[in-house]
């Protein structure tokens, strides 16, 4: 019996089950008094209200014994003869009382998944994976009915112990295709109780927002589930997802993100109480590791290993701590002329058949939307090569990193079933030719045109914070999303967005890869990017699980160069076509954007004018400087400006602002529709107007959806011919 009677009321409830499957044949006499007895402790169930801690301090039952009743001169008594179980039961055998050998609550699930959760009937298309009951329950209330085509094919692969490099259009839910295998593993060999939790998985995401969605995406099936607060909790709110975290039960399995711009101290006390499964950007990591010699340790006896968005891990300045990362993955049995780094324990070895197990049993999942082929044949001849040695040096480029993965698998199975030319059949793209000075007015134009939630990508954090001040003037709902950001505000202005049905999100191409945001109906590249994949990612922020998307780049005649060479490498012979522009409403629009430039500027030059008098003023304060009276009087001429200057100052602003809200109030009226008379134009609109159908920022053009003004594409000159393999069949989510 396990805790201490003195502090606690206490009594153990008992249950004898002699268990129909025992044979007369193998009875064994062992007459034995009531506290003899093998008694197992149980789970005290939840639904029965006996897992709290008052009363009740364990709960134990007990098997193949016999009850026998024997009359004697003082009456009639029970005898218990144990009976000796069968060589082949697959129960453990245990010691009465061994807190060891209690499994943890996750094990309660671990039965015949047909009889806890009717997948056959409730989810057909899962039902050959056998997977753990509680993952089936989970992807039956989120209405996950058939695995999608990646999941389908890596699915059986992974769980049957496979390594797997996977590479699927952007939104086709790879998350779960390396997700499940992992959940699955750990729901079905719970750990003991009270036992702490050893790090099975680590997942390393190139971005911190990425790293955080993951887990957030993952922690919905690790979790209990609640039924109740599925349906009340927008799970994508990250306020909501705190308040919910507070009122729930410890999780089946814990699923713990370290990133970069949080708490360090927190994020190590939760590693202190020890989680299942890690998702980390590799930088934080590897500053953590330096100081953990517990974690290095638990990292070089890892489960699974996953690279998500592998290929981004190379360019987001991570390299060399994703290198370390990785050798201390590398296995001591590996014949390597990698030395891992010492892994703090190494020498502590008591863990003993704990170890070797998960020395000998990693599995590494390798995941993108772009893996190049040639990377993935190179991936496989690797491993027929014996003569391929590993250098010491740093790894320099993706190949060099994969090749250094530590794939138990002889043949990691590659998955490739990425469109071709890289574009997901429910995205519609398109292109703007413009000159750069223009590029403003358009993408303002294309914002108003066609309302929705806009993903604009930039290349510079400079250009963000250029274009954000005007939207905001020009009444947009705009947020920015760049590195230079604090963590909390990067996080709080996502979360604006996807909470805004009507607003923009002007980013650099750290949101270009894995950010799962509902229904982004745009994306627009204001430049260029710089790569056949980056453009890849990018688009894949809309179109996603199987919904409609749009994608429009904004081409300069600098540019065209940069873009034949982009499609090229996607081997696409056709160009993107070209969007329609009502370039009469585009004139108007540049007058707006010019008053909103030039209260910009004006704002810009007030505020910089208090910053340097201000820094003036405290750099002579800090130096016990006396400032000249000259200097004095001339900044404070400049800088700070004497009563009437400010005020003209004040009257220029008013003016200017009232300027833009006359402009902003006048309709805009495409061409051919009088000004005055909106039925004499070319098309009259007051019928559109009447019925709703007109378009509420421009009058003058019906409402329509940006795919809808695409002309058509022109051919380009063939390029290499791809041959050309069936598409996967695939009729959608939840069908
Ligand atoms: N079997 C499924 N049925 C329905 N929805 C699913 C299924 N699997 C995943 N999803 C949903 O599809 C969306 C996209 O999944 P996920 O983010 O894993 O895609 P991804 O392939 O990793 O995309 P990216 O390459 O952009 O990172 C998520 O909202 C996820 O919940």
């Amino acid at each position: 019996m396990s805790g201490d009677p003195k502090s606690k009321p206490s009594f153990v409830k008992r249950k004898a089950n002699a268990g129909p499957s025992v044979s007369r044949k193998r009875l064994k006499m062992q007459p034995t008094s009531l506290d003899g007895l093998p008694w197992r402790a149980v789970r005290r169930p939840s639904e029965t209200g006996l897992d709290g801690d008052d009363g009740i301090l364990e709960l134990e039952e007990v098997e193949n014994v016999e009850v026998v009743y024997e009359d004697t001169e003082g009456g009639r008594v029970m005898k218990f003869n144990v009976l000796e179980p069968s060589k082949n039961t697959t129960k453990a055998t245990v010691s009465p009382g061994s807190e060891e050998d209690v499994p943890s609550p996750a094990s309660s699930e671990l039965l015949n998944p047909s009889v806890l959760f009717d997948s056959k009937s409730l989810l057909p298309n899962w039902h050959a994976f056998c997977m753990h009951s509680h993952l089936l329950q989970v992807l039956h209330s989120r209405g996950f009915a058939t695995p999608t085509p990646i999941q389908a094919k890596s699915l059986p692969i992974a769980l049957d112990g496979r390594d797997v490099v996977g590479v699927a259009e952007t939104g086709s839910g790879k998350t779960l295709a390396y997700g499940l295998p992992i959940l699955h593993r750990i729901l079905s060999h719970p750990r003991l109780q009270r036992t702490k939790r050893r790090l099975q998985a680590l997942i390393l995401a190139p971005t911190r927002e990425l790293a955080l969605q993951v887990s957030d995406h993952l922690n919905v099936f690790a979790r209990v589930i609640d039924t109740k607060a599925e349906q009340d909790v927008d799970l994508r709110n990250t306020e909501a997802k705190e308040k919910q975290h507070k009122n729930i039960a410890p999780p089946l399995v814990s699923i713990a993100a370290i990133v970069g711009g949080m708490s360090a101290q927190k994020q190590r006390r939760i590693l202190d109480r020890g989680v299942d499964v890690l998702v980390a950007t590799p930088g934080r990591l590897w500053d953590i590791l330096e100081e953990d010699e517990e974690l290095a340790r638990q990292i070089s006896q890892l489960r699974f290993l996953v690279l998500d968005e592998a290929d981004r891990m190379v360019e987001a300045g991570h390299f060399a701590e994703m290198d370390n990362i990785l050798r201390l993955t590398i296995r001591k049995s590996q014949e390597d002329e990698i030395e891992p780094p010492e892994a703090p324990g190494d020498s502590l070895d008591h863990k003993g058949a704990e170890n070797t197990e998960a020395v000998d049993t990693l599995q590494t999942f390798v995941f993108s939307a772009t893996l190049s082929k040639d990377l993935q044949k190179n991936l496989k001849r690797s491993y027929r090569q014996k003569g391929y040695k590993k250098s010491s040096k740093l790894a320099s480029t993706l190949d060099d990193l994969l090749l250094r993965l530590d794939f138990r698998d002889p043949d990691p199975a590659v998955i490739d079933i990425s469109p071709e030319g890289g574009v997901v059949s429910t995205l519609k793209e398109s292109k703007i030719e413009c000159l750069s000075t223009d590029k403003d007015a358009y993408l303002y134009y294309f914002l108003l045109r066609y309302p929705g939630r806009s993903l604009v990508f930039l290349s510079s954090i400079d250009g963000i914070r250029r274009l954000t001040p005007l939207m905001e003037l020009l009444n947009l709902k705009a947020f920015p999303l760049h590195s230079q950001m604090e963590q909390r505000q990067r996080l709080k202005n996502l979360d604006r967005f996807k909470a805004t049905a009507n607003a923009v999100l002007l980013a650099t191409d750290i949101a270009a890869r894995g950010l799962d945001i509902p229904a982004v109906d745009h994306v627009v590249h204001y430049q260029i990017p710089r790569s056949a994949d980056v453009f890849v990612h990018r688009n894949g922020r809309t179109a996603r699980a199987m919904q409609k998307g749009f994608s429009l780049l904004m081409c300069a005649p600098d540019e065209r160069r940069v873009l034949r060479a982009l499609l090229a490498s996607l081997g696409r012979n056709t160009d993107i076509p070209e969007i329609s522009v009502e370039l009469t409403l585009v004139d108007k629009l540049k007058n707006r954007l010019l008053l909103a430039r030039q209260i910009d500027s004006q704002q810009h030059k007030i505020k910089k004018q208090h910053h340097e008098r201000n820094w003036l003023k405290e750099t002579a304060e800090a130096m016990e400087i006396e400032l000249d009276s000259d200097i004095l009087s001339e900044s404070a001429d400049e800088s700070n400006p004497s009563k009437a200057r400010k005020k003209n100052n004040d009257a220029k602003m008013a003016v200017l602002k009232a300027k833009l809200k006359g402009l902003m109030a006048q309709p805009l009226l495409s061409r051919g529709v009088s000004t005055r008379y909106i039925t004499s134009g070319s098309r009259p609109i007051a019928d559109d107007i009447i019925s709703g159908d007109v378009h509420e920022t421009m009058l003058g053009l019906r409402k329509s959806e940006a795919g809808d003004d695409l002309v058509a594409a022109t051919k380009r000159k063939p390029m290499h011919k791809k041959v050309h393999e069936e598409p996967e069949e695939w009729n959608g989510f939840g069908s």
